[in-house]
């Protein structure tokens, strides 16, 4: 494993910073936790499989406002420009025509009740803290360390890939229906990292900025590392260790 606190301390060209970002999400992308691993080899309950999709509604509604906050702090019309496609595919045209909408469809797919869903009441703690602390990181923050944090999505299409075929393998309740949500999203993650990937390229530019997009992208990885710990702990062995007041999957399902 690397430590990637100072990688940067000699300065890095374009290529060298993007091969290290790269790294980045090869040692400590979510798709490397124990959690993906059980869902894709079918070891995942349905509870597990609700409680992941409940709490994973908590970071989708989150990625909207947060990516108003960068829009708001961001000078140039043209960045601007390309960055509110971000809030138009999660909001759609109306709110509830876009990827939160369809989040929603996932979770009431897998039996959850929609109205529950949506009031977040049932979030784990460290869910809340973890989507909390993704806003505040985006508005607290340079712009460059913002951007720099969505750069997980270079690697979502990898995780996106090993999960989709796993569940329609591995769970009989699981439909392409269920999952549609994640037909659209290669193609737009794939878009959005071009241009936050080319961003950073461009803007970080002295071996301290190098740094801080490196280290937005190690926080960004720890946001959703700590996602599926959480609920690991809290469902893994049998449910013995849920929150009081989070989601059981008997009560709701
Ligand atoms: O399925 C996934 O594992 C996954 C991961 C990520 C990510 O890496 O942050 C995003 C998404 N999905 C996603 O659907 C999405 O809309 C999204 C937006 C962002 C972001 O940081 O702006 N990440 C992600």
């Amino acid at each position: 494993m690397s430590d990637f606190h100072d990688a940067a301390r000699n300065g890095l060209s374009a290529g060298e910073l993007e091969a290290v970002l790269r790294a980045v999400g090869a040692e400590r992308y979510h798709n490397r936790h124990p959690y993906h691993h059980r869902m894709t080899s079918g070891d995942l309950s349905k509870g597990e499989l609700q409680a992941w999709a409940l709490n994973r509604y908590c970071y989708q509604a989150v990625i909207p406002r947060k990516d108003a906050t960068i829009l708001a702090r961001a000078a140039d019309p043209a960045f601007r420009a390309e960055w509110r496609k971000r809030i138009e595919d999660h909001d759609g045209d109306d709110g509830w025509s876009g990827g939160i909408a369809r989040w929603l469809h996932l979770a009431t797919s897998l039996g959850l009740d929609a109205e529950a869903v949506k009031s977040e009441r049932l979030a784990l703690p460290a869910t809340r803290f973890a989507v909390g602390a993704y806003l505040s990181f985006c508005a607290e923050r340079s712009l460059l360390e913002a951007v720099a944090s969505s750069l997980t999505e270079l690697f979502s299409p990898v995780i996106i890939n090993e999960r989709v075929p796993a569940m329609l393998a591995k769970y009989d309740y699981v439909t392409a229906d269920t999952l549609s949500y994640f037909t659209r999203r290669p193609e737009q993650a794939a878009r959005d990292s071009d241009f936050a990937l080319a961003y950073v390229r461009k803007h970080a530019d002295t071996p301290e900025r190098q740094q801080q997009v490196i280290d937005a992208l190690v926080f960004k990885c720890d946001i959703l590392w700590a996602m599926l710990d959480a609920l690991q702990h809290a469902y893994g062995e049998a449910g013995a260790a849920i929150p009081p007041g989070a989601f059981r999957p008997e009560s709701v399902s």
